[in-house]
């Protein structure tokens, strides 16, 4: 509906009467004509002349009397000849308000509307009514369209601030807005559980009113300096306790405003690092840490060396480095599993912690070889540490119940006076470690410039071996083993010899172990095993030849080819061949050398035990392959008869061996009494100088007979 603004609109059109109409038209007029109540009386020029009103001019015309008193007279005769009169565009309201205060009454009778000056219509206080009423709707209408505006707008206006809440809420980063006056006005769940405190208990508080007081210190004094700066503050990296565990957290501050630009609040949002900077740590530690023992690896070992040396060039410090090797653990390792072995090296780090001093460096080099770079003041600093070492190494390890010996040997650098640079140092104390270990381990040693020498002899010997094949420099030489029941020999052991051109005689003890670094065991051992079977196929007496099988033969499982083709290229019976091996073939890769074990003794070859006693002596070994022999090593033999540990050993040996089944043979008997020992203790064969030493002929065996 179309509101009323100006007395036009509800200016009503009625058509005027003139002065020469009587009041009989005007009164048939009014009866006919119900609704109309107001009638203007113009000239012949629209100027008005009068109103007549519906109400008082009926009263008057309504009797009979009155009729004919006026009816035939003009209209002019009954008309109000001043009526209320007002310009069509007056503002309405402006029209009321005047009326109203001035001539209300003359507004119930109606008034004339003219436009400029002439008569446009005919006003009633009905219209007005109308108009106030339309009016009034219309304010109604609004009122209520107001109404739901504001309905749908605070709607909206929650829906927005609980969409800001969900998100406040739920991003995994801290919101916190304090007042001007550092009072907490908001916290989010992430901040609650970062700063370890509840909504509830924070909120109208200040950081002193809820941490303390170093805490609430720090968060004051960045409130301030944003404060002041009026800028954004980025912390990087503060730490704070929450009350369970310390927490890194990345923090960026900023000053909010109110309406008149003063600051007003402090918005304070904050990441947890403490997870990112624990995965960091974790990678560093990976990268330069051994994850087994904790101690430093090779890259990290690498870098400190490398900065320990450059200490000793520009300040004139000394150092000292440890190369470091357990003795046992392969054995450890092959004989309790990798968990066994893993358990020893942690415990073993764990105990070299304890040894070294505040700014000492322990690595974990790989395997079982660790180094310490030590600060030192003498040399003696150096010895005391490796003896500290040894001795602590000493005590048994507790492996999950198992008590284990693993010893240490340690072989010693020193910078600047052995090498000035990492890789000279790291290999001249990897020479001194060897020194240790070929002297029989469990023990220490600094370098000596006369090692290369004996490395240069290593890798000259390495050369000369590779010719010594072909020049036909190795011989074999057979050494009898007597049956101590028959009095009989029974089999030769054949031993390697090798004719040096320049050094005579070199000692097996010698050039094995090079032959077994190098990989010419392979060669060698082929030719010893093809011309063991090929002599021993030429012997005048069936006697049994026994050959010695390095571990290292086992490795590419070709010895039970190479067998069978010494076998068949010498025609020898398969039950006349023994082979020598040590309880090492049985710690290394147990499986693989079990299988070569089963298919050589398938074919009949005799398989004997070597040395037995001298390593990890264990009854598994001798229960996972069925020896044919079990040889007992010559160190326990040579402390025969005497020696009361000696006897209990050998004894617990042979009865060991005959609940197995197994014949032991004694190695090295020397002495007649030592021959009547091992007779008392059921050994069955025996081997040694007092039977007859190593030689190339052995024909004259043939005839012995040993009372
Ligand atoms: N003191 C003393 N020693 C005695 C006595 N009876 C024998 N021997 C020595 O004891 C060693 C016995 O051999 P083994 O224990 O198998 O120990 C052997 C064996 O492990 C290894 N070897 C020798 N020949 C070969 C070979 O062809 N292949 C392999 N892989 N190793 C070999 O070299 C080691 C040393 O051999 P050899 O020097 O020939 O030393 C031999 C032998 O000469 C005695 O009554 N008193």
């Amino acid at each position: 509906m179309q509101k009323a603004a100006h007395v036009s609109d509800i200016t009503d059109t009625v058509d005027p009467v003139f002065p020469q109409t009587t009041n009989s038209q005007i009164y048939d007029s009014f009866r006919d004509n119900s609704d109309l109540l107001v009638l203007a009386v113009v000239d012949t020029c629209g100027r008005v002349l009068g109103l007549i009103e519906r109400h008082s001019f009926n009263l008057k015309m309504a009797s009979e009397y009155g009729r004919a008193l006026f009816g035939n007279k003009s209209v002019t005769t009954m008309m109000d000849t001043c009526p209320l009169t007002v310009e069509a565009e007056t503002p309405l309201r402006d029209f009321m308000q005047a009326t109203l205060a001035e001539r209300a009454s003359e507004l119930l009778r109606g008034f004339i509307v003219t436009r400029d000056g002439a008569y446009a219509g005919v006003g009633t206080t009905l219209s007005i009514l109308k108009a106030m009423n339309d009016d009034l709707q219309d304010s109604l209408l609004q009122q209520r369209e107001m109404v739901s505006d504001l309905i749908r707008l605070s709607a909206e206006s929650e829906r927005h601030q609980s969409f800001l809440n969900t998100i406040i809420d739920n991003i995994p980063a801290m919101v916190l807005v304090k007042d001007a006056h550092s009072r907490v006005k908001l916290i989010n769940p992430a901040g609650e559980d970062m700063l370890g405190v509840k909504r509830s208990d924070v909120v109208g508080k200040t950081s002193h009113d809820i941490f303390p007081a170093e805490q609430a210190d720090t968060f004051t004094r960045s409130d301030r300096r944003v404060l002041a700066s009026g800028e954004a503050v980025m912390i990087e990296e503060e730490a704070i306790y929450n009350g369970v565990r310390q927490r890194t957290v990345q923090l960026k501050k900023t000053v909010l405003r109110g309406p008149d630009g003063a600051p007003d609040s402090i918005l304070t949002l904050g990441i947890d690092l403490t997870e990112q900077k624990a995965a960091e740590a974790r990678i560093a530690q990976l990268a330069h840490y051994d994850p087994l023992t904790g101690l430093g690896n090779r890259t990290l070992y690498t870098h400190e060396i490398e900065q320990a040396l450059s200490r000793v060039q520009r300040h004139g410090h000394h150092l000292a480095l440890h190369c470091l090797d357990l003795d046992r653990f392969k054995t450890v390792n092959d004989s309790f599993g990798h968990l066994a072995g893993d358990a020893l090296l942690r415990q073993v780090g764990e105990r070299l912690r304890l040894c070294v001093r505040k700014g000492d460096f322990i690595a974990r080099m790989g395997g079982d070889e660790f180094a310490i770079i030590q600060n030192i003041e003498r040399p003696e600093d150096a010895r005391c540490l490796a003896e500290r070492v040894i001795e602590v190494m000493k005590s048994p390890f507790d492996i999950n119940g198992i008590r284990l010996e693993a010893g240490v040997s340690v072989g010693i650098a020193l910078a600047p006076e052995d090498a000035a640079d990492a890789n000279n140092l790291l290999s001249r104390a990897d020479l001194a470690l060897y020194r240790v270990k070929s002297e029989g381990r469990n023990g220490w040693c600094f370098y000596h410039a006369e090692m290369d020498a004996v490395v240069q002899q290593r890798l000259e010997m390495e050369h000369e071996l590779r010719t010594a094949l072909s020049e036909q420099q190795f011989q074999l030489h057979f050494q009898p083993l007597l049956n101590l029941d028959s009095g009989e020999v029974v089999s030769f052991e054949a031993l390697l010899r090798w004719h040096h051109p320049h050094r005579g005689m070199v000692s097996p003890g010698e050039f094995i172990p090079v032959a077994e670094d190098s990989g010419l065991i392979g060669p060698i051992g082929d030719w010893v095993l093809r011309e063991a079977c090929r002599q021993a196929a030429q012997w005048p007496t069936p006697w049994r030849i026994a050959v010695n099988i390095s571990p290292l033969q086992f490795r590419d499982g070709s010895l039970p080819r190479l067998v069978k083709d010494a076998l068949k290229a010498s025609g020898l019976d398969p039950r006349r061949l023994e082979l020598e091996i040590t309880e090492s073939v049985l710690l290394a890769d147990e499986k693989h050398n079990l299988k070569i074990l089963n298919t050589v003794r398938d074919m009949g070859v005799r398989i004997a035990m070597d040395d037995f006693g001298t390593g990890y002596s264990s009854l598994s070994y001798l229960r996972a392959f069925p020896f044919d022999k079990i040889k007992i090593d010559q160190s326990f033999v040579r402390d025969l008869p005497h020696d009361q540990n000696a006897l209990s050993i050998i004894r617990a040996i042979s009865d060991m061996a005959e609940a197995l089944g197994v014949h032991i043979t004694a190695e090295g008997v020397e002495t007649e009494a030592q021959m009547e020992a091992l007779k008392a203790m059921n050994c069955r064969e025996a081997q040694g100088y007092l039977i007859g030493r190593p030689a190339a002929a052995i024909e004259a065996y043939a005839a012995v007979k040993v009372a």
